[in-house]
């Protein structure tokens, strides 16, 4: 798993590492590195690193510092280098002073402009985790000139730190280099960040427990379940799926195909597009009522049943089966409006909710806001269950406080239907004995990976979604294997 730490985390272990290195150690560290990845942007984009322009953009913190040594560096290089200094008053004292020497050159704000506008690479040194909020004009009027590949300096600045919210100007990277350690803008604002770089400056042994973590393909394969020679269809789970209506029975189908898809335990189908389903996935046995269903290790329901009292007496029932539930669409706002809903549960079974903004506005009486990961942890508190916060990237919080994020590949994923699958693998790996949380997490792994090859560059659909999750489950497991 990779590991995310705040800001506040960040500086408090920075502060401890900074007490024990020598003046300007870690900043040298930090610069050398970013140096080394502007020089590999020069050459991939240029075909050459000498005698290439290299215009940095320099604010008035230590973000500014590392842009101003790494000019340095680069200098070293024979790359021709211009340094914009955003409040000249208050530029990085030694970084500027290197940057004097090596030969690089300081431009007014005035002839920004041309000098943004000739360079083969703009690296942004604006402002790193110390900001606050989208640029300020003098800053923001400067990106309007860019042509050219953009390095960003630990954080595209303009982007929040903590919260990757972007709410006014912000860079937009094609490469970000970090130190030290991942911050949550890196796992939350994939499309300002472009690709990400971290270099080690030694931050590692100070920075404890991480505060949000990210699965990586490892975790997700490892988390996967995989039949052993005594399995058989009863041992490897059996999930029951109480979704969509003779009137709308897509819904249906797609959860129940991704459960069939996701694992190969057995699919129980219950409700009015039993023959729908059957029609579709002859493997699943379908009826029309969930009391009539049989036994289940995990219920998945809510796509398409309805929010009517037929909708509440199928989410009452499968809450009071003792087994854990993925409660999604329709479930999400049955609960909101009926929370007496929730008495049917026994406290000791895992509840996972998947709303999206909308309905998570409805569950908690107020939108999730910039802050995604935290809006998630309250929902999770609140309702004692692991709440998936669908979006751009997806947010996953237990009650007991972990937090991870996904970054998808591309937006291809917001396509109707889409959250159907996800939550027939999310329910299929519950069945499995999957902690919640990590179902959760590796079912939006696979969902966004499948979603990222069905669509392969042009629109897919939920119905390519779930088709492609055979290659996903392949790529995750080859890349481990
Ligand atoms: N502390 C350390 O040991 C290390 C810090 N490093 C660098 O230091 C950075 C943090 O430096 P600082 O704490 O000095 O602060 P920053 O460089 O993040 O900038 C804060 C400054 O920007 C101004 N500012 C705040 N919000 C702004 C906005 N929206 N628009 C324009 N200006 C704004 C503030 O007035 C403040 O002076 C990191 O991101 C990293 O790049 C690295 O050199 C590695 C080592
Ligand atoms: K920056």
């Amino acid at each position: 798993m990779q590991g995310i730490w705040t800001t506040e985390r960040i500086r408090a272990a920075e502060d401890r590492l900074l007490a024990v290195t020598p003046d300007g150690e870690l900043m040298r560290r930090a610069a050398f590195g970013l140096s080394v990845h502007a020089a590999e942007m020069l050459a991939e984009h240029t075909g050459s690193v000498s005698g290439r322009r290299v215009t940095l953009l320099v604010g008035s913190g230590n973000n500014g510092g590392d842009a101003l040594w790494a000019g340095a560096f680069l200098r070293r290089r024979n790359v021709a280098v211009s340094a914009i200094l955003v409040k000249p008053e208050r530029a990085h004292g030694p970084g500027l002073a290197a940057l004097k020497r090596s030969g690089g050159k300081v431009v007014s704000l005035e002839d920004g402009p041309q000098w943004i506008s000739r360079a083969d690479l703009v690296i942004d040194g604006i402002v790193g985790i110390s900001a606050r909020g989208p640029l300020r004009p003098d800053a923001a009027a400067l990106l309007e000139y860019v042509g050219s590949p953009v390095l960003a300096v630990d954080l595209p600045s303009g982007v929040d730190p903590d919260t990757g919210a972007v709410d006014g100007p912000a860079v937009v990277a094609d490469r970000t280099v970090t130190f030290g350690a991942l911050k949550p803008v890196h796992a939350l604002a994939p499309a300002s960040c472009g690709e990400i770089a971290l270099v080690d400056i030694g931050l590692r042994p100070e920075l404890g427990e991480p505060d949000l973590r990210r699965l990586d393909t490892a975790d997700v394969a490892a988390a996967w379940p995989v039949p052993g020679p005594d399995d058989d269809k009863y041992s490897q789970g059996v999930v029951g799926v109480a979704a969509g209506s003779a009137t709308y029975p897509g819904a249906a189908v797609l959860a129940a195909g991704a459960a069939v898809r996701a694992t190969s335990g057995l699919v129980r189908y219950a409700g009015h597009a039993a023959d729908v389903v059957r029609g579709h996935w002859p493997e699943v046995i379908a009826t029309g009522s969930v009391t009539d269903a049989g036994r289940v290790q995990a219920w998945v329901v809510g796509p398409g049943i309805g929010t009517g009292h037929e909708g509440r007496d199928v989410l009452r029932f499968v809450l009071g089966r003792g087994v854990p539930v993925c409660a999604d669409a329709d479930a999400t706002t049955i609960i909101a409006r009926s929370p007496d809903v929730l008495d049917a549960r026994d406290p000791d079974t895992p509840l996972v909710l998947t709303p999206h903004a909308g309905e998570f506005e409805r569950l908690m009486g107020s939108p999730p806001g910039a802050d995604r990961v935290a809006a998630a942890r309250s929902a999770a508190r609140k309702y004692d269950a692991v709440v998936l916060l669908k979006g751009h990237c997806t947010v996953v919080a237990a009650p007991d406080g972990r937090a991870l994020v996904n970054t998808p590949r591309g937006s291809w994923l917001a396509t109707a239907g889409s959250g159907d699958v996800l939550s027939g693998l999310v329910g299929a790996l519950l069945a499995a004995g999957l902690d919640p949380w990590l179902a959760a997490g590796a079912g939006a792994h696979v969902h966004s990976l499948a979603g990222a090859l069905a669509a392969g560059g042009a629109p897919t659909s939920a119905s390519g979604i779930l088709g492609a999750v055979p290659d996903a489950l392949r790529s995750v497991r080859s890349l481990t294997s």
